[in-house]
């Protein structure tokens, strides 16, 4: 296997008695695109600012390409940083905006011509290269945010919170710009967000911080299906939590036993209500009471409360296959596939 392009080792970051980022380790892949997710203040912005060389960490290595990178400034370093807010300069028309760093590097200046054109037509700006940014809609600044950055070539592409100033729709066109962007240019992005549908619709590889740490990561899908922890599961989708105890290596849920490694004690099994089956029929079901039946559009919103009044959520299509949803206050017996199950602390 090839080494990461990114490899931070022991980074860590304190200002004052704030430990903002404990020390930590993360690789990169070249071609990657990874979110730093966490709610607000666990510490995403300040380690894409450490990457980016916007602030020296109190602890470990940065190395960029096999290159220990940790004592340069970021414009020594081959990455790029898109800001909040985007920082676009406002007397200088659009191409002149992205023009401006290869002009400051020592860039031919034909060449530059070109690589400004082609970075226009990348972000469909071609129409407005003349305007200034105040002229311009806020998905188009964000648009030229990202043409400046790209024009230079950088190794890594930082983004900070980069579609948090956008409005919903635009939000949602600009999620497909960025990864339409990500597979023409074939490089490698980093961005922090806090918003978790984001960075499953955007990342191949998604990094859950909490308080300073990484607590886990992997695929979207390895995050929601088998979340380590049960802030992860919190914090990504709806999940349903559901007290057990472990005993022997099996946790005993509703009619039958899970396979399950580990100390004995109290655990949650976590269930996504999309994975509960209705009328199940498999080795693991929970009988209820319907409390609760609503149409969400594309799908049902059933609650289900259990003989010891916990509820658990069920989502089940609308469509065809969900024909009519139960009515209130008949039993339903859930069925929960085992391999939809992950069992975390409480
Ligand atoms: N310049 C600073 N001086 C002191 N404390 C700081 C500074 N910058 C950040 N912090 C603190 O460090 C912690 C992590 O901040 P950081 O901005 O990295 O979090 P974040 O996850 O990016 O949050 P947000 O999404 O709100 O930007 C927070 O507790 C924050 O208050």
């Amino acid at each position: 296997m090839s080494d990461p392009l990114l490899r931070l080792r022991n980074i860590s970051k304190n200002y004052r008695e704030t430990q903002a980022v404990h020390p930590l380790d993360l690789d990169v892949e070249r071609g990657d695109f990874v979110a730093l997710l966490g709610p607000s203040g666990c510490g995403k912005t300040t380690l894409l600012r450490m990457i980016g060389g916007f602030l020296p960490p109190s602890t470990g290595t940065i190395e960029i390409g096999g290159q220990d990178v940790t004592a340069l400034g970021p414009e020594k370093r081959n990455t790029n940083m898109v800001f909040q807010g985007y920082g676009l300069f406002p007397h200088m028309t659009v191409a002149q905006n992205i023009g401006y760093g290869p002009k400051i590097a020592g860039r031919d200046p034909e060449q530059i011509d070109l690589d400004v054109v082609r970075m226009l037509n990348l972000v469909h700006l071609g129409a407005v290269a003349d305007r200034l940014p105040a002229a311009l809609s806020g998905g188009q600044q964000q648009r030229v945010a990202l043409a400046r950055a790209l024009v230079m070539r950088p190794s890594i592409l930082l983004l900070d919170e980069p579609l948090a100033a956008l409005d919903l729709k635009l939000r949602k066109a600009m999620q497909d710009e960025l990864k339409s962007l990500h597979r023409a240019i074939g490089g490698t992005f980093i961005f922090v967000t806090h918003d978790q549908g984001e960075a499953i619709d955007l990342a191949n590889r998604i990094v859950v911080m909490e308080a300073g740490r990484i607590v886990q990561q992997g695929t979207p899908e390895d995050v929601y299906r088998r979340p380590a922890s049960r802030f992860v599961a919190s914090f990504i989708g709806d999940a349903n939590m559901l007290s057990a105890v472990r005993k022997g290596g099996e946790v005993e849920i509703g009619s039958g036993r899970l396979p399950s490694p580990g100390p004995d004690g109290p655990v949650l099994v976590v269930i996504r209500p999309d994975d509960i089956a209705l009328a199940g029929d498999g080795p693991l079901t929970l009988a209820g009471t319907v409390t609760e039946s609503r149409f969400m559009g594309p799908y049902l919103r059933l609650v289900v409360t259990l003989a010891d009044g916990t509820a658990v959520t069920v989502h089940r299509p609308s469509g065809a296959e969900g024909a009519a949803p139960p009515p209130m206050g008949s039993t339903a017996t859930l069925g929960l596939p085992a391999a939809a199950c992950s069992v975390v602390a409480p």
